[in-house]
């Protein structure tokens, strides 16, 4: 079945300048906060995808599908699969730009069932930038790197000032980011 996907950037961008400290490819990457659902080691009930650096500014992310993540019986439910690639996708920006973006829109095409048990090889990678918003994009693999793409996904990432999180979200947001960071000494070279 053909399908019709529109342009993508759907704006002229530029191409996104990575932080110089970015961590090398090959580096495991987070928790960039230990209670972020996401990825967070602190949270029984997160998705605690695993990252780590790619080549060519990727960031590949592994999130295994397990029972208390079903939609239909024996199958992944497809907004959390989402939420996995919001956090594969925000790592992917996050870790090469070294400046604080949220998700303003993320879209997901979901091409084939994730069973329970299964592990989604999602690669992230930036596609251009203009002005504050940051476009990227990421297919997940089916149980091996190179498995057939189960889903893909692109996102507008916007920059934001570190205050739209204490703002908006927590007082201590700062010092909380900042001790889940000091943890991390491979991400603070
Ligand atoms: C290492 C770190 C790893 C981190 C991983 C974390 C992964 C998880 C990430 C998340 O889930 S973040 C949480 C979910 N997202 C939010 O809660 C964001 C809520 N929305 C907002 O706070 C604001 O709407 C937002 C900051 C996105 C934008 O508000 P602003 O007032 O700062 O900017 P503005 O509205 O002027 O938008 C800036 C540009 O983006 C564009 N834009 C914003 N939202 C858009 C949208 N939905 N679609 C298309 N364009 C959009 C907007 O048109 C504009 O384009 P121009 O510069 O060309 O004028």
């Amino acid at each position: 079945m053909s399908r019709n996907v529109p342009d993508w950037p759907p704006v002229d961008v530029e191409p996104v300048p990575v932080h110089p400290k970015a961590p090398q490819a090959g580096t495991k990457l987070g928790p960039h906060y230990s209670e972020c659902f996401g990825c967070g080691d602190e949270v029984p009930t997160g998705l605690r995808l695993q990252s780590t650096m790619g080549d060519e500014h990727t960031v590949h992310s592994q999130f295994t599908v397990t029972a208390a993540h079903q939609g239909a019986p024996g199958l992944a439910h497809g907004g959390l699969l989402a939420a996995a690639f919001d956090e594969a996708l925000g790592a992917t920006v996050g870790y090469q730009l070294r400046k604080p973006a949220v998700t303003g829109r993320l879209e997901t095409d979901f091409l084939r069932p994730v069973p329970v048990g299964s592990t989604l090889f999602i690669v992230g990678k930036l596609d251009g930038m203009a002005g504050r918003k940051v476009y990227v994009s990421a297919n997940g693999h089916l149980d091996a790197e190179d498995g057939p793409i189960a889903l893909r996904a692109r996102a507008l990432f916007v920059i934001v000032a570190v205050e739209h999180f204490t703002t908006h979200g927590d007082k201590d947001a700062i010092a909380k980011l900042s001790a889940s960071s000091q943890k991390r000494p491979d991400l603070n070279p």
